[in-house]
This record gives structure tokens, sequence and C-alpha cells, in this order.
């Protein structure tokens, strides 16, 4: 696991928009496509907004690039909830990104049915192939969830690699995420989390004993590469920083 924690958000951006080129120019020099799983939520809108933008657009092979999100709101893609939403107009819509790279959660169906098609879906695109995503993005929420992996709910001990439903008590409402033994056959996984807000998630996921049902982020620890990105705000409890 590596930390790359810099003083700005500006900052961490930059970087983490550096290390998703290199990481799409190894995946498509290697096999051809670069298969990266989006995170929602706030966060990334900026990261995709940049990655959208010169000099970053010119520098990854665009339509070798296929995408999915690593959980969904159960909301019409059109809702400002979406995170598929969010994506199109940060990144894919700016990017001319052709329908047939992307695959969102089809939230016209209900939840439990959205899961287990979207499993399919993964499951057909990679064939007889092991799911591996070449790069995973997370958010981290203030309450140590990632993805939509929340805080005392089942689908933390869920073993099987696939898209799961997820039913959040306090909102009383549905959500789709991908399981943490998908997300952890990724090739790479990074994590982007700014702002004072996340620090004591952070140092809980980070430096505290494990506990996943407390703090679900945990759980993520993928088969290839894991990276923090940060920046020294939401660093701000670790020790020695
Ligand atoms: O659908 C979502 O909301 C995300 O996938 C979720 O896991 C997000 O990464 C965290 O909740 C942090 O959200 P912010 O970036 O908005 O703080």
């Amino acid at each position: 696991m590596q930390l790359h924690i810099q003083p700005t958000s500006g900052q961490v951006l930059a970087e983490l928009a550096d290390y998703f080129v290199a990481q799409a120019g190894q995946a498509i020099a290697a096999r051809g496509r670069f298969v990266v799983a989006l995170s929602g939520g706030n966060s990334p809108r900026k990261l995709y907004e940049l990655l959208a933008s010169p000099p970053y657009r010119e520098k990854v092979a665009w339509p070798q690039v296929y995408f999915f999100f690593g959980d969904e709101r159960n909301v019409p893609a059109t809702d400002a909830e979406s995170n598929y939403r969010m994506a199109k107009e940060a990144l894919l819509a700016p990017l001319n990104i052709a329908a047939a790279q992307v695959f969102a959660v089809d939230t016209s169906l209900p939840p439990a049915e959205a899961a287990a098609a979207y499993t399919r879906t993964i499951q057909e695109f990679f064939g007889a192939e092991e799911a591996r995503f070449d790069l995973v993005l997370l958010g981290l929420g203030d309450n140590s969830h990632t993805a939509s992996l929340f805080p005392h709910t089942p689908v933390l001990h869920d073993a099987s690699a696939g898209a799961r439903e997820v039913f959040l008590e306090d909102k009383q409402v549905y959500r789709i995420t991908l399981t943490a033994p998908l997300i952890n056959q990724a090739r790479a996984v990074a994590f982007l989390v700014y702002g004072a807000d996340k620090a004591a998630a952070v140092r809980h996921v980070l430096r505290d004993a494990r506990d996943v049902d407390e703090f679900p982020a945990q759980l993520i620890s993928p088969a290839g590469e894991a990276h923090w990105f940060l920046d020294q705000a939401a660093a701000s409890l670790l020790p020695h920083n």
C-alpha cells in the first residue's frame, strides 16, 4: 500500500491524473485495453474534469478505455444523485466516449435484479478470464465506507466476486455496489480522499485495529497495487503527519 500525500487537493488530483494516464498506457500496451471502475460522490468529479481537459485528454487512448462503476445509487440515470450522470457530465460526454465502452448499472430494475444483472454484465465482459479491473477508483466516506460497502451491512461478508444490492437503514435507500472480493481482484486500486472531514476515517482505516464492520474500507487489499491519494488535511491524523 502506497501513500501519496500532497499539500492541497489540487496537487492530489494532478498526481492521481498522472497515475491514471500511466496505468492506462501500461494496460493498453500490455492487453490492448484499460478497464476502470469509476467511483462516485463528489470527490472524483474534479478528477474526471481534469482527465477530460488538456493536457490529460490527449495522453490517453480513450477508445481503448472501458468504464464500469464501483457503485451506483438506486436512482434513474438522469437523477442528480446518479454516479453515472456525474461521470457522464464530467468525463464521458466531454471525451465523446462511445456508449459501447460504458457499462452502467441498470437502475431501471429493482435493486436485487439490477445487482444480478450487473454481475452478469461484468462476467460477460471478462468472459472466461477472471474479472480483473485494471484500476478501481474509490472514495472514502466519513464513516469509513467505500463504494457502497457501508458499516454493519451484510455485503461486507459476501465472499463472492460480483455486484450486490445494499439497503441503507438510516437513509431508507438502496445502493448497488461491487463486493470487496471483486474489487480486490483488481490490478490496482486508488483511493482519492481529500478534506479535513475525512481525516478521522483515514486514520481508522489505515491505522486502527482491523474492524471491517466499523471501518469497511479496511476490506480493500487488492491482489495488485493499493494507492491512497490524500491531501495533507485528510492525512492530518496519521502518525508522523
Ligand atoms: O456513491 C458514492 O457516494 C461513492 O461511491 C462513495 O463511496 C463515495 O466515494 C464516498 O461516499 C465519499 O463521497 P464524497 O467524495 O462525496 O465525500
